[in-house]
């Protein structure tokens, strides 16, 4: 019998193997083996994907690519952590299997590997009669006991966030045709975060997390964890010039609609400068939006008239 390729491991052995990179031994074997340095801890994360759920059918398949690998990136910025490489499930109806969607799929991860310094270390290819659903496992390292963990908020750190917020959500309602997006900028960061890795807050942030589900939402993890509560000012919280615009009643879309990707970070007060220092190094934009209090469990957002403010939801849930 003669020893060839059924059609599975041929776009495997096509597309994917040339994403793969030290430790992945060429996709040859069952798993991967990573050696990390002694002095290293390793950070872990898998987020999925699921069409229709984080993005469009008619999405364009390398961006797909890259916000599945960014979402994780994010992650592990939110930990602090550096990346090492990533592991990649695919499920995908029988359509998507020909040679441009792979070429698109992982010509977009091909650029993000180079982009962020990181290669594919295994994974599984799997078709389903419905919908394109994809699932990355990140793999990151701190130095050992210094990742940023969402648990050591003190009552009086500063609230900051990285970038600004709200724009991806506002994407969103563009893609669904309820929001003009006259210049495309709100679109492109609903569809390409920018995972806010390299900001180095080691001993500077007290507390960490990146921002998916909304702001409001997450820092009610945070604080939860941390056992404090927050104050935060709408009128400090960092806006596009494109979110702006659009004014006050998309404010809550801004502040709950998720899909942001950047960092909510608590920073004591005596190392706000360290953090400015380092916000400049890594040319991250920084923003103090508030403060946490000792009132566990109270995450209140005042406007510009120091009225708090009322949200529907906080956030996205998915049950
Ligand atoms: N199905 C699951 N199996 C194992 N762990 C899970 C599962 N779903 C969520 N988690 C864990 O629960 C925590 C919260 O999940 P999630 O809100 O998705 O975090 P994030 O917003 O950082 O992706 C994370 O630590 C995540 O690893
Ligand atoms: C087509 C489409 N509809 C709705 C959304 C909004 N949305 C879907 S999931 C989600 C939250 C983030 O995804 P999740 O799976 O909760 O990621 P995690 O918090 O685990 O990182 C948001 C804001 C979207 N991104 N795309
Ligand atoms: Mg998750």
């Amino acid at each position: 019998m003669q020893n060839f390729l059924a059609p599975e491991f041929q776009f495997i052995h096509q597309y994917i193997k040339k994403l793969a990179g030290k430790g992945a031994l060429g996709l040859t074997d069952d798993a991967a083996i990573l050696s990390v340095e002694p002095e290293y801890e390793l950070v872990l994360t898998a987020d999925a994907m699921v069409e229709h759920v984080h993005f469009f059918s008619s999405d364009a398949v390398d961006l797909i690519a890259q916000k599945l690998l960014r979402c994780n990136l994010s992650d592990l910025a939110g930990m602090g952590a550096e990346p090492v490489g990533y592991l990649l499930t695919v499920s995908l109806p029988k359509h998507c299997f020909n040679a441009m969607w792979f070429e698109q799929f992982t010509s977009g991860l091909q650029r993000d590997q180079e982009l962020f310094h990181i290669s594919l270390l295994g994974g599984d290819t799997t078709s389903n009669p419905h919908n394109m659903v994809f699932s990355l496992t990140a793999i990151g390292k701190t130095l050992k006991n210094k990742s940023l963990r969402r648990n050591n908020a003190q009552v009086g750190d500063g609230i900051w966030v990285t970038g600004t917020i709200g724009d991806a959500a506002l994407g969103l309602l563009a893609l669904k045709n309820e929001i003009n997006d006259v210049d495309g900028f709100l679109t492109q960061r609903y569809h390409l975060p920018q995972p806010r890795l390299g900001l180095n807050l080691v001993d500077i942030a007290s507390a960490g997390m990146d921002i998916s589900d909304g702001l409001i939402q997450d820092l009610g993890h945070l604080t939860r964890e941390s056992q404090v509560g927050a104050i935060i000012y709408a009128d400090q919280i960092p806006l596009s010039k494109q979110a702006k615009i659009l004014g006050n009643s998309y404010l809550e879309t801004c502040l709950t609609g998720g899909d942001d990707y950047e960092l909510l970070l608590t920073i004591p007060q005596d190392k706000e400068q360290q953090a400015i220092t380092q916000s400049h190094k890594a040319n991250i934009p920084l923003t103090k939006i508030g403060y946490c209090t000792d009132q566990q469990g109270s995450v209140i957002c005042y406007d510009s008239n120091k009225i708090t403010m009322n949200f529907k939801n906080t956030g996205w849930s998915h049950i």
